[in-house]
């Protein structure tokens, strides 16, 4: 985020951060010719301690390749990336060491379990390997300790059984449970719902967010369905080919985006009023047009070719980053120009701002 203005949230200690994050892979088009994929291009992306951040927009934006970033499966093309305070690359050399501060959900917890082995196995398993507590019935009792955390009570009943005698509410429980186990302090939650029933995806968000309130967990949630992110993330962050093109408070963005992609969004979104975690994917009902094609360099904004109130400037130049009065939102859309809340922080009309390229720089 811009350095220009700073707001309340600045105050809290910053564990994850990207700055101009590239991560860009060799592929082939259409016609087999080899391309760049430019799956993140660009990324500002901050998560605070004890702080739910949702990354939102339709399929193949970029969200997960950002998240394997932070999980160490994807190395950054360009561009910086600290966690908790960290360089990622200094971070990244002792890889445990790593995951017991980083930990990961994913969208299938079955996928991640060994279906022979009882729950005291998996989750004791991850408690013996990075030894958090003794041996034997100290393993056990931990384990209990931890379903206990996470609402599958009574612990006695849950921690003999099969990862298939559970619901998949209660599978994802042990997964969040085993995350747990070795006491992190950021969680990447990949869709960590979408395979769940509607009426058992609420118990899961709950539960994020009382770690968030209880244990003070940061956590990144990826998700398809704009309605889950504004139940329970206090941030959203919505990405559109391979950039962040609106960013700030959930309520402000929902109640009154900035970017024409976000609105469009919101609006395929089901009513919260009736929302039941219905998993309504907002952004898969949205995106009835061409995804994007992020094998094209593009100066300005990605979704000028979709969008209803595009001039030629937002083509042909470089969307500035536009910074609200406040300094807790942002977004790149020159729509922002139209508020009065929003200003371009490098306006050279603005005292003391100068404005340069990335080149010049
Ligand atoms: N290893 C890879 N090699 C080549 N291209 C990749 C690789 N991983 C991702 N991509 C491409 O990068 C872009 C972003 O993919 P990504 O999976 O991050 O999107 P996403 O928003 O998470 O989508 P989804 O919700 O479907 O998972 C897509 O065009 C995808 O095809």
């Amino acid at each position: 985020m811009t350095d220009v203005i700073s707001s309340a949230r600045d105050t809290r200690e910053v564990v994850l951060q990207t700055k101009n994050l590239k991560v860009h892979f060799d592929g082939e088009n259409s016609e087999g010719k080899k391309v760049k994929i430019r799956a993140v291009d660009g990324v500002d992306f901050t998560l605070h301690k004890g702080e739910i951040v949702a990354l939102v927009g339709e399929s193949g934006c970029g969200k997960t390749t950002l998240a394997r970033v932070f999980s160490l499966i994807y190395k950054p093309t360009y561009g910086d990336v600290t966690v908790l305070g960290q360089p990622l690359k200094e971070a990244a050399r002792n890889e445990r060491k790593y995951y017991r501060k980083v930990q990961l959900i994913f969208q299938d917890p079955f996928a991640s379990m060994n279906s022979l082995k009882r729950i005291v196995h998996i989750v004791g398993r991850v408690v013996q390997i990075h030894k958090m507590a003794g041996r034997g019935a100290a393993v056990r009792k931990r384990v209990e300790e931890l379903l206990g955390h996470v609402n599958l009570v009574p612990a006695e009943k849950f921690i003999n059984q099969f990862p298939t005698d559970l619901s998949g509410g209660q599978k994802q429980r042990v997964a969040i449970a085993r995350a747990l186990a070795v006491e992190p302090s950021i969680i990447l939650a990949d869709e960590p719902t979408s395979m769940l029933d509607a009426s058992i995806r609420l118990e899961v968000l709950n539960l994020l967010s009382d770690l968030r309130d209880n244990d003070g967990l940061a956590v990144l949630i990826i998700t398809h369905d704009i309605a889950s992110a504004r139940y329970l993330s206090d941030r959203i962050n919505v990405m559109y080919g391979g950039r962040i093109i609106e960013e700030g408070p959930t309520e402000k963005i929902v109640s009154d985006p900035v970017h024409p992609y976000t609105e469009l969004l919101i609006g395929a979104a089901p009513d919260p009023a009736h929302y039941k975690g219905s998993g309504h994917s907002a952004v898969q009902a949205s995106s009835t047009n061409a995804p994007v094609d992020n094998s094209i360099k593009m100066v300005g904004c990605r979704f000028a070719n979709r969008c209803p109130h595009a001039i030629s400037r937002c083509v042909d130049a470089p969307i500035p980053e536009y910074v609200s009065k406040d300094g807790d939102r942002r977004a790149m859309c020159i729509l922002a120009e139209k508020r009065d809340d929003f200003i371009n922080p490098n306006d050279p009309a603005l005292p003391g701002a100068t404005s340069y390229t990335e080149e010049q720089l």
